[in-house]
């Protein structure tokens, strides 16, 4: 079976005027199959939001080899590398990244705008079912503002998952929530990774979050190891 996404090697360096070049992730191996929970936990600083960034297509790394289903990631260029990320990644944030003034459906709906065929021309339909299965069925109509913070991530989770991605990432998903909130919200994205077939990476600072995941790394400076075991 073909990975869905092979790292090895992977470097992430920055230039900084009048400064050494910095490396921010430094021989990343990683290995994530489809359908597999992985988290992925480090201190502030450590890389990992660098790490999200290569992983979702949003930035390169610098060497090192990184396939997407098999496919080198240096020989998908520019639009072809938009469309396999709106096709095949969603994004779930700390802040939820909602569209201020549309409502949960126009926000869970946007993603499909860049679908074709089937997927653009019942995007109203099948962003109604997500918000549904997400348990939001009775506030399509309402404003990100007027909804609670784990209200917002649910809406995010629709949003994210509604294309059907084989991926999906997600950085600090419970670290504007309290506890049992974002307890509910880990719990969320887990059961609709699981229907979509989707390989969810989830970091955090949270160690109950990492702690669920099948599969577990800690990023230390810019370098990743594997973090205590296999969860039962
Ligand atoms: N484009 C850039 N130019 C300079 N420094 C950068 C750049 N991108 C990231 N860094 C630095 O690289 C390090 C890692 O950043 P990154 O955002 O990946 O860390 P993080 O582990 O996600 O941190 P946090 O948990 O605080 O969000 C930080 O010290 C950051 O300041």
């Amino acid at each position: 079976m073909t990975a869905l996404l092979r790292l090895s090697g992977v470097t992430k360096t920055v230039r900084i005027p009048d400064a050494a070049p910095l490396t921010i992730l430094d021989g990343v191996d990683l290995v994530v199959e489809p359908g597999e929970r992985v988290s992925v936990v480090g201190r502030s600083g450590s890389g990992k939001s660098t790490l999200l960034n290569i992983l979702g297509l949003l930035d390169s790394p610098s060497s090192g080899a990184f396939e997407f289903e098999g496919v080198p990631v240096e020989r998908i260029g520019g639009r072809a590398r938009d469309l396999r990320r709106g096709a095949d990644v969603g994004f779930v944030f700390q802040q939820f990244n909602l569209l201020s003034g549309r409502t949960a459906l126009e926000n869970v709906m946007t993603p499909l705008l860049y679908a074709t065929g089937r997927r653009f021309w019942r995007r109203r339909a099948l962003a109604t079912e997500m918000l549904e299965r997400v348990g939001l069925g009775h506030r399509l109509d309402s404003l990100p503002e007027v909804l609670s913070g784990g209200e917002q991530q649910r809406v995010a989770i629709a949003r994210a998952l509604v294309r059907g991605p084989r991926l999906i990432l997600a950085d600090e998903p419970t670290g504007a929530l309290d506890v049992e909130t974002g307890a509910s919200v880990i719990d969320l994205l887990e059961e609709v990774a699981a229907e979509n077939d989707a390989a969810l990476v989830v970091i955090t600072h949270d160690p109950a979050v990492a702690a669920r995941s099948e599969v577990r790394y800690r990023l230390d400076a810019g370098r990743l190891h594997a973090a205590a075991g296999v969860a039962a």
